[in-house]
Protein backbone atom coordinates (compact mmCIF):
# COMPACT_ATOMS: atom_id res chain seq x y z
CA UNK A 1 0.00 0.00 0.00
CA UNK A 2 1.45 3.22 -1.05
CA UNK A 3 0.41 6.82 0.48
CA UNK A 4 -0.41 8.48 -2.37
CA UNK A 5 -0.52 12.48 -0.89
CA UNK A 6 -4.10 12.81 -0.25
CA UNK A 7 -4.30 11.22 2.96
CA UNK A 8 -5.48 8.56 1.96
CA UNK A 9 -3.65 5.04 0.91
CA UNK A 10 -4.24 3.76 -2.44
CA UNK A 11 -4.05 0.06 -3.18
CA UNK A 12 -3.11 -0.56 -6.29
CA UNK A 13 -2.53 1.00 -9.39
CA UNK A 14 -5.10 3.41 -9.26
CA UNK A 15 -4.54 6.87 -7.40
CA UNK A 16 -7.28 7.08 -4.73
CA UNK A 17 -8.98 10.96 -3.78
CA UNK A 18 -9.28 12.34 -0.83
CA UNK A 19 -13.26 12.25 -0.02
CA UNK A 20 -12.54 14.45 3.44
CA UNK A 21 -11.86 17.74 1.45
CA UNK A 22 -14.83 18.58 -1.21
CA UNK A 23 -12.89 20.60 -3.18
CA UNK A 24 -10.76 17.32 -4.55
CA UNK A 25 -13.41 14.81 -3.54
CA UNK A 26 -13.36 14.08 -7.40
CA UNK A 27 -9.94 15.52 -8.52
CA UNK A 28 -6.52 13.70 -8.63
CA UNK A 29 -4.01 14.58 -6.11
CA UNK A 30 -1.67 17.64 -6.65
CA UNK A 31 0.71 18.07 -8.50
CA UNK A 32 -0.47 17.87 -11.56
CA UNK A 33 1.30 16.98 -14.42
CA UNK A 34 1.05 16.51 -18.23
CA UNK A 35 4.07 14.81 -20.07
CA UNK A 36 4.34 13.89 -23.85
CA UNK A 37 7.59 11.95 -24.06
CA UNK A 38 8.07 12.38 -28.11
CA UNK A 39 11.08 11.04 -30.31
CA UNK A 40 13.40 14.17 -29.61
CA UNK A 41 11.89 16.41 -26.93
CA UNK A 42 9.80 15.43 -23.58
CA UNK A 43 7.50 17.94 -22.64
CA UNK A 44 6.30 18.55 -19.50
CA UNK A 45 3.43 20.84 -18.15
CA UNK A 46 3.02 21.78 -14.24
CA UNK A 47 0.20 23.00 -13.12
CA UNK A 48 0.69 25.65 -10.17
CA UNK A 49 -2.68 25.95 -7.72
CA UNK A 50 -2.67 29.41 -7.10
CA UNK A 51 -5.95 29.41 -4.85
CA UNK A 52 -4.82 27.62 -1.75
CA UNK A 53 -5.82 28.30 2.23
CA UNK A 54 -3.19 28.95 3.96
CA UNK A 55 -4.08 26.01 5.88
CA UNK A 56 -3.76 23.82 3.06
CA UNK A 57 -0.54 25.58 1.93
CA UNK A 58 0.87 24.40 5.08
CA UNK A 59 -0.59 21.71 5.55
CA UNK A 60 0.98 20.58 1.71
CA UNK A 61 3.65 17.57 2.05
CA UNK A 62 7.14 18.53 1.99
CA UNK A 63 7.69 16.81 -1.03
CA UNK A 64 5.23 18.87 -3.06
CA UNK A 65 6.87 21.78 -1.84
CA UNK A 66 10.14 20.52 -2.96
CA UNK A 67 9.01 20.19 -6.54
CA UNK A 68 7.33 23.20 -6.57
CA UNK A 69 10.33 25.48 -5.60
CA UNK A 70 12.79 23.37 -8.13
CA UNK A 71 10.03 23.93 -10.61
CA UNK A 72 9.46 27.33 -10.05
CA UNK A 73 12.51 28.51 -8.74
CA UNK A 74 14.21 27.50 -11.41
CA UNK A 75 14.15 28.58 -15.30
CA UNK A 76 16.96 25.95 -16.61
CA UNK A 77 17.35 22.32 -15.12
CA UNK A 78 20.52 20.78 -15.39
CA UNK A 79 22.23 21.31 -18.69
CA UNK A 80 19.17 20.56 -21.13
CA UNK A 81 16.16 21.16 -19.25
CA UNK A 82 14.22 24.74 -19.94
CA UNK A 83 11.39 26.52 -18.71
CA UNK A 84 9.34 28.10 -21.38
CA UNK A 85 8.31 31.17 -19.50
CA UNK A 86 7.13 33.11 -21.85
CA UNK A 87 4.37 30.54 -22.40
CA UNK A 88 3.52 30.68 -18.86
CA UNK A 89 -0.57 31.09 -18.91
CA UNK A 90 -1.74 32.31 -15.45
CA UNK A 91 -5.28 32.48 -13.69
CA UNK A 92 -6.13 28.87 -15.06
CA UNK A 93 -9.22 27.53 -14.04
CA UNK A 94 -8.82 23.74 -14.39
CA UNK A 95 -10.96 20.81 -12.72
CA UNK A 96 -11.97 23.56 -10.24
CA UNK A 97 -9.18 24.82 -9.38
CA UNK A 98 -7.20 28.15 -10.41
CA UNK A 99 -3.51 28.29 -11.15
CA UNK A 100 -0.74 29.11 -13.57
CA UNK A 101 0.58 26.69 -16.20
CA UNK A 102 4.25 26.54 -16.69
CA UNK A 103 5.62 24.40 -20.08
CA UNK A 104 9.43 22.83 -19.02
CA UNK A 105 11.14 20.91 -21.89
CA UNK A 106 13.94 18.46 -22.16
CA UNK A 107 15.71 16.13 -24.60
CA UNK A 108 14.27 12.69 -24.65
CA UNK A 109 17.81 11.12 -24.42
CA UNK A 110 17.92 12.41 -21.19
CA UNK A 111 15.28 10.53 -19.61
CA UNK A 112 16.41 8.88 -17.39
CA UNK A 113 18.04 11.75 -15.63
CA UNK A 114 14.89 13.22 -15.26
CA UNK A 115 13.83 9.37 -13.73
CA UNK A 116 16.47 9.76 -11.42
CA UNK A 117 14.91 13.40 -10.65
CA UNK A 118 11.83 11.60 -9.73
CA UNK A 119 14.03 9.03 -7.28
CA UNK A 120 15.83 12.22 -5.49
CA UNK A 121 12.83 14.37 -5.23
CA UNK A 122 10.52 11.59 -3.95
CA UNK A 123 7.63 11.52 -6.13
CA UNK A 124 6.37 7.87 -5.67
CA UNK A 125 5.71 9.65 -2.54
CA UNK A 126 2.82 11.54 -4.07
CA UNK A 127 1.67 9.31 -6.85
CA UNK A 128 1.29 5.68 -7.94
CA UNK A 129 1.94 6.77 -11.31
CA UNK A 130 2.92 9.47 -13.63
CA UNK A 131 0.39 10.34 -16.75
CA UNK A 132 1.94 10.67 -19.96
CA UNK A 133 1.84 10.69 -23.96
CA UNK A 134 4.06 10.29 -26.65
CA UNK A 135 5.66 7.22 -27.71
CA UNK A 136 8.26 7.16 -24.74
CA UNK A 137 5.00 6.73 -22.74
CA UNK A 138 5.18 2.87 -24.31
CA UNK A 139 8.93 2.72 -24.45
CA UNK A 140 9.98 3.58 -20.85
CA UNK A 141 6.97 2.17 -19.28
CA UNK A 142 8.68 -0.42 -18.01
CA UNK A 143 12.15 1.84 -17.00
CA UNK A 144 9.38 3.91 -14.83
CA UNK A 145 8.36 0.61 -13.04
CA UNK A 146 11.72 -0.63 -12.30
CA UNK A 147 13.18 2.17 -11.29
CA UNK A 148 10.92 4.49 -8.82
CA UNK A 149 8.22 2.42 -9.22
CA UNK A 150 5.58 4.39 -10.94
CA UNK A 151 3.26 3.25 -13.40
CA UNK A 152 2.62 5.14 -16.59
CA UNK A 153 -1.03 6.54 -17.28
CA UNK A 154 -1.04 6.65 -21.15
CA UNK A 155 -3.12 8.30 -23.01
CA UNK A 156 -2.63 8.71 -26.94
CA UNK A 157 -0.49 11.00 -28.57
CA UNK A 158 -3.16 12.24 -31.18
CA UNK A 159 -6.01 12.66 -28.73
CA UNK A 160 -3.88 14.40 -26.22
CA UNK A 161 -2.70 16.86 -29.67
CA UNK A 162 -6.58 17.59 -30.49
CA UNK A 163 -7.51 18.38 -26.74
CA UNK A 164 -4.49 20.63 -26.01
CA UNK A 165 -5.31 22.73 -29.21
CA UNK A 166 -8.53 22.70 -28.31
CA UNK A 167 -7.70 24.00 -24.15
CA UNK A 168 -4.86 25.93 -24.89
CA UNK A 169 -6.71 28.02 -28.06
CA UNK A 170 -9.56 28.65 -25.89
CA UNK A 171 -7.88 29.93 -22.94
CA UNK A 172 -5.11 32.42 -24.67
CA UNK A 173 -6.32 35.00 -26.59
CA UNK A 174 -3.46 35.82 -28.62
CA UNK A 175 -2.82 31.92 -29.29
CA UNK A 176 -3.25 31.85 -33.30
CA UNK A 177 -1.48 33.87 -35.91
CA UNK A 178 -0.73 33.90 -39.42
CA UNK A 179 1.90 35.77 -41.61
CA UNK A 180 1.07 38.55 -43.26
CA UNK A 181 3.08 39.23 -47.06
CA UNK A 182 5.02 35.85 -46.24
CA UNK A 183 6.92 36.45 -49.63
CA UNK A 184 8.17 40.09 -48.79
CA UNK A 185 10.35 40.80 -46.03
CA UNK A 186 9.48 44.25 -45.68
CA UNK A 187 6.05 44.01 -45.55
CA UNK A 188 5.91 40.62 -43.67
CA UNK A 189 3.77 41.00 -40.65
CA UNK A 190 2.59 38.26 -37.66
CA UNK A 191 -1.14 38.91 -37.47
CA UNK A 192 -3.71 37.41 -35.07
CA UNK A 193 -5.79 35.07 -36.62
CA UNK A 194 -9.45 34.50 -34.59
CA UNK A 195 -9.56 30.68 -34.86
CA UNK A 196 -12.99 30.62 -32.28
CA UNK A 197 -15.08 28.75 -35.11
CA UNK A 198 -12.09 26.47 -36.60
CA UNK A 199 -13.99 23.43 -38.39
CA UNK A 200 -12.58 22.15 -40.03
CA UNK A 201 -9.07 22.25 -39.95
CA UNK A 202 -5.75 20.15 -41.01
CA UNK A 203 -3.19 19.76 -38.49
CA UNK A 204 0.37 19.12 -39.49
CA UNK A 205 2.53 18.34 -36.49
CA UNK A 206 5.66 18.45 -37.04
CA UNK A 207 7.93 16.94 -34.55
CA UNK A 208 10.52 14.13 -35.45
CA UNK A 209 8.14 13.13 -38.04
CA UNK A 210 5.35 15.24 -39.35
CA UNK A 211 1.28 13.77 -38.51
CA UNK A 212 -1.02 15.35 -40.33
CA UNK A 213 -4.55 15.26 -38.67
CA UNK A 214 -7.76 16.43 -40.43
CA UNK A 215 -10.47 17.69 -37.86
CA UNK A 216 -13.92 18.26 -38.75
CA UNK A 217 -15.40 18.74 -35.16
CA UNK A 218 -14.61 18.97 -31.92
CA UNK A 219 -14.87 15.47 -31.44
CA UNK A 220 -14.33 13.98 -34.84
CA UNK A 221 -10.86 14.05 -36.18
CA UNK A 222 -8.71 11.08 -38.27
CA UNK A 223 -4.90 10.73 -38.51
CA UNK A 224 -4.69 11.31 -42.99
CA UNK A 225 -1.42 11.04 -43.48
CA UNK A 226 2.61 11.50 -42.20
CA UNK A 227 5.94 12.31 -43.39
CA UNK A 228 9.22 10.95 -41.73
CA UNK A 229 11.09 13.46 -43.46
CA UNK A 230 10.45 16.19 -40.64
CA UNK A 231 12.11 18.19 -37.73
CA UNK A 232 14.60 15.26 -37.05
CA UNK A 233 15.44 14.87 -40.44
CA UNK A 234 16.06 18.64 -40.39
CA UNK A 235 18.26 18.20 -37.58
CA UNK A 236 19.66 15.19 -38.02
CA UNK A 237 20.98 16.19 -41.94
CA UNK A 238 22.01 19.78 -40.15
CA UNK A 239 24.31 18.22 -37.54
CA UNK A 240 26.03 16.17 -40.45
CA UNK A 241 26.43 18.11 -42.95
CA UNK A 242 27.62 21.37 -41.08
CA UNK A 243 28.80 19.80 -37.61
CA UNK A 244 26.15 22.02 -35.83
CA UNK A 245 25.42 20.40 -31.84
CA UNK A 246 21.92 22.13 -31.11
CA UNK A 247 18.70 23.04 -33.00
CA UNK A 248 19.29 26.58 -32.30
CA UNK A 249 22.68 26.68 -33.83
CA UNK A 250 21.27 24.85 -36.58
CA UNK A 251 18.65 28.10 -37.32
CA UNK A 252 20.85 30.46 -36.79
CA UNK A 253 23.28 29.25 -39.35
CA UNK A 254 20.24 28.60 -41.92
CA UNK A 255 19.18 32.27 -40.64
CA UNK A 256 22.43 33.59 -42.29
CA UNK A 257 22.99 31.24 -45.26
CA UNK A 258 21.42 31.13 -49.11
CA UNK A 259 20.10 28.23 -50.37
CA UNK A 260 20.06 29.54 -53.62
CA UNK A 261 24.29 28.58 -53.60
CA UNK A 262 22.86 24.61 -53.06
CA UNK A 263 19.74 23.98 -54.42
CA UNK A 264 18.88 24.54 -58.30
CA UNK A 265 15.98 26.79 -59.12
CA UNK A 266 13.51 26.75 -62.24
CA UNK A 267 15.83 29.60 -63.64
CA UNK A 268 19.22 27.57 -63.26
CA UNK A 269 17.49 24.97 -65.78
CA UNK A 270 14.91 27.81 -67.68
CA UNK A 271 17.17 30.54 -67.54
CA UNK A 272 13.64 32.16 -66.15
CA UNK A 273 10.51 31.32 -65.71
CA UNK A 274 8.88 28.27 -66.95
CA UNK A 275 5.58 30.08 -68.01
CA UNK A 276 3.30 27.50 -69.44
CA UNK A 277 3.16 25.96 -66.32
CA UNK A 278 3.49 29.16 -64.40
CA UNK A 279 6.79 28.02 -62.64
CA UNK A 280 8.56 31.42 -61.79
CA UNK A 281 12.27 31.36 -62.42
CA UNK A 282 12.79 31.78 -58.41
CA UNK A 283 11.21 28.87 -57.06
CA UNK A 284 13.27 25.47 -56.10
CA UNK A 285 13.44 23.21 -59.16
CA UNK A 286 15.61 20.49 -57.48
CA UNK A 287 16.67 20.29 -53.68
CA UNK A 288 20.48 19.90 -53.34
CA UNK A 289 20.43 19.91 -57.17
CA UNK A 290 23.77 21.74 -57.29
CA UNK A 291 25.63 19.66 -55.40
CA UNK A 292 26.56 16.91 -57.70
CA UNK A 293 28.66 19.86 -59.04
CA UNK A 294 32.81 19.85 -57.22
CA UNK A 295 33.14 23.72 -57.49
CA UNK A 296 29.47 24.66 -56.21
CA UNK A 297 30.24 22.15 -53.61
CA UNK A 298 32.60 24.03 -52.69
CA UNK A 299 31.43 27.43 -53.00
CA UNK A 300 29.09 26.33 -50.45
CA UNK A 301 29.08 27.93 -46.80
CA UNK A 302 28.00 25.42 -43.47
CA UNK A 303 25.20 28.29 -43.25
CA UNK A 304 24.03 27.83 -47.04
CA UNK A 305 23.54 24.34 -46.38
CA UNK A 306 21.68 24.35 -43.22
CA UNK A 307 19.69 27.09 -45.23
CA UNK A 308 18.87 24.44 -48.22
CA UNK A 309 18.23 21.54 -45.49
CA UNK A 310 15.42 23.43 -43.90
CA UNK A 311 14.10 24.92 -47.01
CA UNK A 312 13.62 21.10 -48.42
CA UNK A 313 12.20 19.40 -45.02
CA UNK A 314 10.08 22.43 -44.81
CA UNK A 315 8.73 23.09 -48.08
CA UNK A 316 8.41 19.04 -48.48
CA UNK A 317 6.17 19.44 -45.73
CA UNK A 318 4.19 22.55 -47.02
CA UNK A 319 3.79 20.61 -50.47
CA UNK A 320 2.19 17.32 -48.73
CA UNK A 321 -0.07 19.33 -46.54
CA UNK A 322 -1.21 21.22 -49.32
CA UNK A 323 -2.05 18.08 -51.03
CA UNK A 324 -3.72 16.93 -48.01
CA UNK A 325 -5.93 19.85 -47.70
CA UNK A 326 -6.89 19.54 -51.16
CA UNK A 327 -7.84 16.23 -51.07
CA UNK A 328 -10.33 16.67 -47.66
CA UNK A 329 -10.85 19.93 -48.91
CA UNK A 330 -10.41 22.21 -46.27
CA UNK A 331 -8.86 25.66 -46.42
CA UNK A 332 -6.93 26.47 -43.29
CA UNK A 333 -3.48 24.76 -41.92
CA UNK A 334 -2.64 24.83 -38.53
CA UNK A 335 0.79 24.11 -38.44
CA UNK A 336 2.28 23.07 -34.97
CA UNK A 337 5.29 20.90 -33.52
CA UNK A 338 8.77 21.96 -31.98
CA UNK A 339 10.27 22.35 -35.69
CA UNK A 340 8.76 25.52 -35.22
CA UNK A 341 10.40 26.81 -32.45
CA UNK A 342 12.71 29.72 -33.21
CA UNK A 343 12.19 28.90 -36.47
CA UNK A 344 10.23 31.64 -38.19
CA UNK A 345 12.48 31.22 -41.71
CA UNK A 346 9.89 28.00 -42.30
CA UNK A 347 6.32 29.63 -40.91
CA UNK A 348 7.55 32.19 -43.57
CA UNK A 349 8.33 30.04 -46.43
CA UNK A 350 4.94 27.47 -45.70
CA UNK A 351 3.22 30.14 -45.18
CA UNK A 352 4.04 31.26 -48.59
CA UNK A 353 3.94 28.23 -50.09
CA UNK A 354 0.38 27.15 -49.05
CA UNK A 355 -0.99 30.80 -50.45
CA UNK A 356 1.10 30.67 -53.94
CA UNK A 357 0.31 26.71 -54.34
CA UNK A 358 -3.43 27.40 -53.57
CA UNK A 359 -3.88 30.87 -55.09
CA UNK A 360 -4.96 32.22 -51.81
CA UNK A 361 -7.45 29.62 -51.29
CA UNK A 362 -5.59 28.04 -48.25
CA UNK A 363 -4.02 29.84 -45.18
CA UNK A 364 -1.25 28.84 -42.84
CA UNK A 365 -1.93 29.50 -38.93
CA UNK A 366 0.17 29.14 -36.38
CA UNK A 367 0.03 28.69 -32.53
CA UNK A 368 2.52 30.25 -29.76
CA UNK A 369 2.83 27.10 -27.74
CA UNK A 370 3.67 24.95 -30.74
CA UNK A 371 5.24 22.03 -29.57
CA UNK A 372 3.19 21.76 -26.29
CA UNK A 373 -0.30 20.85 -26.80
CA UNK A 374 0.19 16.70 -26.64
CA UNK A 375 1.47 17.43 -22.84
CA UNK A 376 -1.82 20.01 -22.47
CA UNK A 377 -4.16 17.27 -24.06
CA UNK A 378 -2.58 14.85 -21.53
CA UNK A 379 -3.03 16.69 -18.53
CA UNK A 380 -6.88 17.44 -19.43
CA UNK A 381 -7.02 13.47 -20.48
CA UNK A 382 -5.22 12.90 -16.64
CA UNK A 383 -8.13 14.93 -14.46
CA UNK A 384 -10.97 14.09 -16.46
CA UNK A 385 -10.11 10.33 -16.51
CA UNK A 386 -9.48 10.33 -13.03
CA UNK A 387 -12.49 12.46 -11.55
CA UNK A 388 -14.72 9.85 -13.40
CA UNK A 389 -16.20 11.96 -15.66
CA UNK A 390 -15.12 14.52 -18.49
CA UNK A 391 -16.75 17.71 -16.20
CA UNK A 392 -12.90 19.25 -16.57
CA UNK A 393 -12.95 18.35 -19.81
CA UNK A 394 -16.54 20.76 -21.14
CA UNK A 395 -17.53 21.24 -24.81
CA UNK A 396 -15.01 24.06 -25.89
CA UNK A 397 -17.60 26.03 -28.03
CA UNK A 398 -19.51 26.16 -24.75
CA UNK A 399 -16.34 27.01 -22.71
CA UNK A 400 -14.97 30.55 -24.64
CA UNK A 401 -14.08 32.89 -22.41
CA UNK A 402 -16.79 34.67 -24.12
CA UNK A 403 -19.59 32.39 -23.13
CA UNK A 404 -18.48 32.49 -19.95
CA UNK A 405 -20.40 34.74 -17.41
CA UNK A 406 -17.01 33.66 -14.39
CA UNK A 407 -13.77 33.52 -14.68
CA UNK A 408 -11.59 33.83 -18.44
CA UNK A 409 -10.59 30.03 -18.70
CA UNK A 410 -13.19 28.60 -16.14
CA UNK A 411 -13.78 25.17 -16.07
CA UNK A 412 -15.09 24.97 -12.87
CA UNK A 413 -17.91 22.21 -13.60
CA UNK A 414 -20.71 23.92 -11.03
CA UNK A 415 -20.32 26.82 -14.40
CA UNK A 416 -20.90 24.45 -16.58
CA UNK A 417 -23.67 22.34 -16.00
CA UNK A 418 -25.35 22.61 -19.09
CA UNK A 419 -22.54 22.83 -20.69
CA UNK A 420 -21.31 19.44 -19.50
CA UNK A 421 -24.66 17.97 -20.47
CA UNK A 422 -23.45 19.06 -23.96
CA UNK A 423 -20.33 16.95 -23.48
CA UNK A 424 -21.84 13.68 -22.35
CA UNK A 425 -23.78 13.71 -25.15
CA UNK A 426 -21.09 14.09 -27.79
CA UNK A 427 -18.17 12.45 -26.51
CA UNK A 428 -19.94 9.09 -26.82
CA UNK A 429 -17.72 8.50 -30.21
CA UNK A 430 -15.37 11.27 -28.60
CA UNK A 431 -11.36 11.58 -29.56
CA UNK A 432 -10.94 8.97 -27.12
N1 LIG B 1 16.03 22.37 -28.25
C1 LIG B 1 15.74 21.49 -29.22
N2 LIG B 1 16.38 20.31 -29.28
C2 LIG B 1 16.11 19.42 -30.25
N3 LIG B 1 15.21 19.63 -31.23
C3 LIG B 1 14.52 20.79 -31.22
C4 LIG B 1 14.76 21.77 -30.20
N4 LIG B 1 13.93 22.81 -30.43
C5 LIG B 1 13.22 22.52 -31.52
N5 LIG B 1 13.57 21.29 -32.02
C6 LIG B 1 12.96 20.69 -33.21
O1 LIG B 1 11.77 20.10 -32.78
C7 LIG B 1 11.71 18.74 -33.21
C8 LIG B 1 10.96 17.93 -32.17
O2 LIG B 1 9.67 18.45 -32.10
P1 LIG B 1 8.58 17.89 -31.10
O3 LIG B 1 9.03 18.06 -29.71
O4 LIG B 1 7.29 18.55 -31.49
O5 LIG B 1 8.53 16.38 -31.55
P2 LIG B 1 8.72 15.01 -30.75
O6 LIG B 1 7.54 14.86 -29.86
O7 LIG B 1 10.05 14.95 -30.12
O8 LIG B 1 8.66 13.98 -31.96
P3 LIG B 1 7.55 12.90 -32.36
O9 LIG B 1 6.21 13.56 -32.10
O10 LIG B 1 7.77 12.64 -33.80
O11 LIG B 1 7.79 11.75 -31.46
C9 LIG B 1 13.14 18.33 -33.41
O12 LIG B 1 13.26 17.28 -34.34
C10 LIG B 1 13.77 19.61 -33.90
O13 LIG B 1 13.57 19.77 -35.29
C1 LIG C 1 5.56 8.17 -35.21
C2 LIG C 1 5.04 9.54 -34.76
C3 LIG C 1 3.51 9.50 -34.75
C4 LIG C 1 5.56 9.75 -33.32
O1 LIG C 1 5.11 10.96 -32.83
C5 LIG C 1 5.57 10.67 -35.66
O2 LIG C 1 6.93 10.75 -35.58
C6 LIG C 1 5.13 10.53 -37.12
O3 LIG C 1 4.01 10.78 -37.44
N1 LIG C 1 6.06 10.14 -38.03
C7 LIG C 1 5.78 10.01 -39.44
C8 LIG C 1 5.41 8.59 -39.80
C9 LIG C 1 4.86 8.48 -41.20
O4 LIG C 1 5.62 8.32 -42.12
O5 LIG C 1 3.63 8.63 -41.35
Amino acid sequence: MMDNGTGTESTGGAIDYDILSPRCCVRPPMPWFGMDIGGTLTKLIYFEPKDRTAQEAEEEKETIKVIHSYLIGNVAYGKTGIRDVHLEMCNQTIGGRTGSLHFIRFPTCEMSAFIDLAKVKNFSSLATGICATGGGAYKFEEEFKQRVNLSMYKFDELDCLIKGIHYIDRHNLSECYYWKNPGDPDTCEKVPFDFHDPYPYLVVNVGSGVSILAVRAYNDYKRVSGTSLGGGTFFGLCCLLTNCDTFEEAIALASKGDNTKVDKRVKDIYGGDYNRFHLPGDIVASSFGQMHLKDKREQSSREDLARATLTTITNNIGSIARMCAVTEKIERVVFVGNFLRVNTISMKLLAFAMEFWSDGAMKALFLEHEGYFGAMGCMMEYISSRSGDSFSYPHPDNTTNDHCDHRPGCMDPDHHKSDQRDQDHTHTNGLG
